[in-house]
């Protein structure tokens, strides 16, 4: 079947993009028209877009998390007053509908946009008028999709609950839940306890960067300590299952052939059986992970091993600039090189939008109204 499952099939399918970051997929074309106008010098000097585009993809590709995220300096410098946050977000909503997505979840961190003046409100509002403008011109173009935005709080900064509070305050208007990001290695989810606190109290959604450059520790204290709803990446989660002598992380390739071989030679420890018992969805990022060195390519990503396994998986994009990618580039590459097929996707597009923050009767809407009926039809494709 995945013979014929070419990028163009893939590319009508409907996708959910539940862990996408606004200002990890700014346009390069407007990130360089935008830096032109504020005066903010670029690395690149050739003036090109596709020597900015190249620049972003590079310098990402450093198998560091850390470097990695000193790219967002520059999209993040451009997103700094209310028309240019408006057009940054209406853009990325285009650019998701013309990849195909249906529901997605549209995560930034409001406090990095106060360089020019801002307050919180105000750039809240700026983004949710930019998704609704861009949803609307989606439609009128016949390529609808829902977005939500998620805020998000860096661990390494001390505003958490003040995010948290504007996530609850806006979640009426179109903010459907919270996210910690940033560097993890020496900021624990545990740092921001109050904020999650908050959360609770209020009955919102919330999901925590965990388990990408830091281990176990750190999916234990997002699950049993904070609480958090769903995972970011949580790629780490087998280094808690044993395969032989070792774990998954020590040959992820020979993992992902005997979880489709012989499944019960894989063998879980607690919290990898707890994240699987739960059903906690892992918002799983392949190309991304291949560049920060999270995973050692897309062939061997543990994303594969874990999806056999029957792991609550989604797949996502994480930054659509520095990681070169698209929902149609994340499946078609699982489906070349990991031997996915249409039921795989079908599956966790299916797993995203019952894992996401949107109420259960609109959730219910998209899986029976869109994406069930349109697979079918890809099904009879391949078989007339
Ligand atoms: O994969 C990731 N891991 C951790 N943090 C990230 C990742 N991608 C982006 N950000 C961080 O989230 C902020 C808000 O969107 C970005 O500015 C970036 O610093
Ligand atoms: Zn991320």
């Amino acid at each position: 079947m995945s013979a014929s499952l070419t990028r163009e099939v893939i590319h009508g399918l409907p996708k959910v993009l539940l862990h996408d970051h606004l200002d990890g997929g700014v346009r390069p074309a407007t990130v360089l028209e935008l830096a032109a106008e504020i005066g903010h010098e670029l690395p690149v000097t050739d003036g090109t877009v596709e020597g900015l585009a190249e620049w972003f993809r590079a310098s990402a590709d450093s198998g560091s998390l850390v470097r990695y995220l000193e790219t967002f300096e520059h999209t993040v410098a451009v997103m700094q007053t209310r028309e240019h946050l408006f057009r940054v977000a209406k853009e990325c909503v285009l650019d998701l509908a013309a990849d195909g997505v249906v529901y997605a979840e549209s995560r930034y961190a409001p406090e990095q946009h106060l360089e020019r003046g801002l307050t919180l409100e105000e750039v809240v509002e700026a983004v949710n008028a930019g998704l609704r403008a861009g949803e609307a011109e989606a439609a009128a173009a016949g390529r609808p999709v829902v977005v939500r935005s998620l805020l998000t709080a860096m661990r390494h900064a001390a505003r958490s609950l003040e995010i948290a509070e504007l996530a609850v305050r806006y979640r009426d208007e179109g903010v459907a839940g919270f996210d910690i990001a940033g560097a993890e290695a020496g900021f624990p989810p545990s740092r921001h306890l109050a904020a999650f606190e908050h959360l609770k109290a209020h009955n919102a959604h919330f999901t925590i960067h965990a388990g990408e450059a830091f281990g176990l520790p750190s999916i234990w204290e997002a699950l049993q300590v904070c609480g958090a709803d769903r995972l970011g990446h949580g790629v780490r989660v087998v280094d808690d299952i044993a395969l032989g002598e070792g774990t998954v992380t020590d040959d992820p390739e020979a993992a992902n052939r005997a979880a489709v071989e012989d499944p019960s030679s894989l063998r879980l420890g607690r919290l990898a059986a707890y994240v699987r018992d739960t059903r906690v969805p892992l918002e799983m990022c392949p190309h991304s992970n291949v560049q920060t060195g999270a995973a050692p390519s897309i062939a061997a990503h543990p994303i594969t091993a874990l999806a056999r396994l029957r792991y609550r998986v989604t797949l996502n994009t994480d930054n659509r600039l520095m990681s070169d990618t698209s929902m149609t580039k994340e499946m078609t590459a699982l489906v070349e090189q990991a031997g996915w097929g249409l039921d795989d996707l079908r599956w966790v597009t299916t797993n995203a939008m019952k894992s996401a923050f949107l109420p259960f009767d609109e959730r219910l809407e998209l899986i029976e109204g869109t994406i069930k009926p349109a697979y079918a039809r890809a099904a009879e494709g391949f078989h007339p």
